[in-house]
């Protein structure tokens, strides 16, 4: 079932959300200490860690999925509720789970372990897609992820896309490779078709080496700009950030807070530079400001809960030098 699923073309229905983010969320359990076995539950699911980081940022928000008709998803539609992010045509599956993930700490860094097949959101099928939601928005934010869950997203996604492009609406792409959900090959393929239809792409530097096989950041921004991108903006881990566009490219420097746990850092990068850009700032300024957010989204456990908002991020860029 979904709720206020309709049709209509994009003539007929005004754009009064500023982006709609469509992919799976999850819930998160976070293993703060190795030594214990408890985990702190909380949300994932990088789409909609998006979607809250940029209604956070100031951003008219709405979102896409499928959820199991269980605790979890009743969770998910109180959360989005709570950070002011439209959920009215979310799908919810009687027969399919919400799906979940742990996260744990290592030298490495983290590490995710998924419990996500026959997901609900991965039984999402171009049938259900509720074309008429995306025409409400100027922007639509698909991520890597949504494509390699299973091969009916994977459609679902490509379905969003031609859905948005025909409607003469923005397309934002994360690349967000994870492979064990499915093959280098496969994934090089079927994103390298994805970002041609982006106009604004956000790779991480390890996605984008493993992706293009290009090592240097610029030839990797060079790269994807060629493939037709009007920005890129590509993330450096703990390097900072490089935006570029035809015309000019801008390297930022990172922030130096005490990370804790870097899980969503990423998404909150995504969800503040399109909240900026959807209210008009260049591409270099909406790139500081996610910059920090990032940054700022670091310095607690968890995806969602430490993500910073619009007037905590622009207090800290006041404060920087
Ligand atoms: O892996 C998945 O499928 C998830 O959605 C789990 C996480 O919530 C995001 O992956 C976090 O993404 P980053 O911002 O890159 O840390």
């Amino acid at each position: 079932m979904s709720l206020n699923a309709n049709g209509a073309g994009p003539d007929s229905v005004e754009a009064d959300l500023d982006l709609v983010a469509i992919g799976e969320p999850m819930v998160e359990f976070n293993q703060r200490d190795p030594a214990s076995p408890s985990f702190l539950m909380g949300h994932g699911g990088d789409t909609s860690n998006c979607a809250i980081a940029a209604a956070r940022a100031g951003a008219r928000v709405g979102y896409l999925t499928r959820l199991g008709w269980d605790m979890f998803g009743d969770q998910f539609v109180e959360l989005w509720r709570r950070e002011g992010v439209d959920c009215s045509a979310v799908g919810r599956d009687e027969k399919a789970p919400t799906g979940i993930y742990f996260v744990t700490h290592g030298p490495d860094g983290h590490a995710f372990t998924y419990y996500r097949r026959h997901s609900a959101a991965s039984l999402m099928s171009p049938e259900w897609l509720p074309m008429g939601y995306i025409h409400r928005a100027r922007l639509l934010y698909v991520s890597g992820i949504s494509f390699a869950i299973s091969e009916s997203a994977c459609d679902t996604m490509l379905a969003a896309i031609d859905t948005a492009r025909l409607a003469g609406r923005e397309i934002a792409l994360d690349t967000n490779l994870r492979l064990g959900l499915w093959s280098l090959p496969r994934a090089r393929a079927i994103l390298a078709e994805a970002a041609r239809m982006a106009n604004i792409l956000r790779p991480s530097i390890d996605d984008a080496r493993l992706l293009t096989g290009l090592e240097n950041p610029d030839a990797i921004a060079d790269h994807y700009l060629r493939l037709g991108a009007r920005i890129v903006a590509l993330t450096l881990g703990s390097a900072g950030a490089l935006i570029a566009t035809g015309q000019h490219r801008v390297r930022l420097e990172p922030h130096a807070v005490a990370c804790v746990d870097a899980t969503g850092a990423g998404d909150t990068f995504g969800g503040a530079f399109l909240a900026a850009h959807l209210r008009g700032a260049d591409p270099f300024t909406a790139g500081r400001f996610a910059n920090a957010a990032a940054a700022l989204a670091t310095r607690d456990f968890g995806a969602v809960a430490p993500m910073p908002r619009r007037r905590e991020i622009e207090a800290y860029l006041d404060g920087q030098p």
